[in-house]
């Protein structure tokens, strides 16, 4: 009788209690939400329609309290959903995902959510989108249901699709005819979202399926990249292959795509760029195209800018400048410095290395190689400003390590998550966890901890002394000082 009553399931009141206080954050996030909305005279935007991204519904849908009430409502949902949900069901959903990311890659290599934006609302039948790819349209149909049913598209009658809020992120802002008949211009001037995208569902899928193949050998290839596309060299060193010039721009596209994610202020809600004398030297190592150092000089054009990349990456740089902020060119306020930062840094006086989007690049010892060459360049005064994610644990409780309780969190205080969620706000706080592992598939690297960070800089001679939170981003902006 004791054995038989262990198996009888009986919800505790702890159970009910918890299933309670999720629907309660729902309903009360609802309620702030439809408030913000009411209050503007707006409707919130609705799934069903394609994305306007100027519109006031979408502006207010990135006001701060509309995205703490969204944020408890997506972690409260999933966790309920958790929590209520046959196990197997949720187990299998799990194991299934990846089709979700292969769908997200055919719809946009196929360049479906333009070709369904000048479909309009009544949609078009996949028949007419396959014809315009030459492929399957049985198989085009039950990709773009998966997808409709995951709320990306929508599917108005049968084998009939329209764009919605989701897929229309996707869109390039291109013509059809241009996307097909050029698809090595598909990226450039756009975006970069979906650039992001494609470079996600096609090199970084690929190499998650070679996830635990690398880690159970680990003196076999180095990163399920390689194991993936078969090759010795990283994927930097691949990029840079004749082969790959389409990849290339699509990842210098996306590494732009990153900044969509976040308010275009953030870059500057953290280190104080403002009180940078004139004529500072903001080294932009591994800029990529610039981006980032572009939007700090074109809002303190007293700022010289040195970027640093791998050569080729360099000349895509010089265009982007020119196209974007040739004045800064003309005044000679900006370099370009082809540079490999495992070797010495040729900058000897720079008031600023930014790094952003580097380290997580990589694991501990290289993150050490690159950290002790700008150490041994720094000037004693100079600064080292690292852009990146740091990633908290999803349970709650304090950090052991003796030193990072005493650094101070600057910026926007992060909320505490409401009892019953997660520390982290479980579905609401997935992405520097995607990243992390993407680093790991990818080049081999990690997203690190605030620990991580500490312990990293300290190996190569930097003091992490404070770090910025950010507005409505994950990004943080971790300073550190030379130790002298
Ligand atoms: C993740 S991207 C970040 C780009 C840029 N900082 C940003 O935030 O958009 C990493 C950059 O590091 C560059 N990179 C990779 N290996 C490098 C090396 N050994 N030396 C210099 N740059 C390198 C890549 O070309 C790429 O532009």
């Amino acid at each position: 009788m004791v054995q038989l009553a262990a198996f009888i399931q009986v919800p505790s009141m702890d159970s009910i209690t918890t299933l309670r206080a999720l629907s309660d954050i729902i309903a009360e996030a609802v309620t702030t939400v439809e408030r913000a909305y009411k209050n503007a005279d707006l409707n919130p935007p609705c799934l069903d329609e394609p994305l306007d991204p100027h519109s006031p519904a979408e502006a207010l849908s990135r006001d701060p309290v509309v995205v703490d009430a969204v944020q408890n409502l997506v972690a409260a949902a999933a966790q309920i959903s958790a929590a209520t949900r046959d196990p197997a069901v949720s187990i299998l959903g799990a194991a299934n995902a990846f089709h979700i990311s292969s769908c997200v890659q055919a719809a946009t290599q196929l360049n479906v959510p333009e070709i369904l934006r000048d479909a309009g609302p009544q949609g078009m039948s996949v028949k007419d989108i396959a014809a315009k790819n030459h492929v399957d349209p049985k198989l085009l149909a039950r990709i773009l249901r998966l997808l409709a049913t995951h709320h990306i598209f929508r599917e108005v009658s049968t084998d009939v699709f329209a764009n919605n809020r989701i897929s229309s992120t996707l869109d390039k802002g291109k013509s059809v005819e241009f996307l097909l008949a050029n698809p090595d211009q598909r990226f450039p001037e756009t975006t970069g979202l979906a650039a992001l995208v494609e470079f996600i569902t096609d090199e970084g899928f690929k190499a998650a399926g070679y996830m635990t193949e690398t880690m159970l050998d680990p003196t076999g290839p180095r990163t399920g990249h390689m194991r993936a596309f078969r090759i010795d060299n990283n994927m930097f060193q691949w990029f840079e292959k004749p082969e790959n010039k389409n990849r290339l721009t699509r990842f210098g596209v996306a590494m732009k795509g990153t900044a969509t994610e976040e308010p275009a202020e953030t870059i500057f809600r953290g280190f104080k760029w403002q009180d940078l004398p004139a004529g500072s030297i903001v080294v932009d190592v591994g800029g990529g195209l610039g981006a980032s150092s572009l939007s700090i000089a074109r809002r303190y054009p007293n700022l010289k800018v040195v970027n640093e990349d791998r050569p080729p990456v360099m000349e895509q740089s010089k265009a982007h400048w020119l196209e974007f902020f040739p004045e800064h060119l003309k005044a000679g306020m900006v370099e370009f410095q082809p540079h490999n930062f495992f070797e010495p840094q040729p900058v000897k006086n720079a008031t600023v290395f930014l790094l952003r989007h580097i380290l997580h690049d990589y694991a501990d010892a290289n993150a050490t190689i690159i950290l002790t060459h700008l150490r041994t360049a720094a000037l004693s005064s100079t600064k080292l400003v690292i852009i990146e994610k740091i990633v908290q644990t999803a349970c709650s409780g304090e950090s052991t390590h003796p030193h990072v309780k005493n650094i101070p969190i600057l910026g926007v205080p992060r909320k505490p998550a409401p009892s019953p969620l997660l520390a982290n706000f479980g579905l609401a706080g997935t992405p520097p966890y995607y990243d992390d592992l993407n680093m790991n598939n990818l080049p081999g690297g990690e997203e690190r901890t605030l620990e991580g960070f500490y312990d990293v800089l300290l190996q190569s001679g930097w003091k992490l002394v404070e770090v910025y939170n950010c507005l409505q981003t994950d990004s943080n902006h971790i300073i550190a000082e030379p130790i002298l």
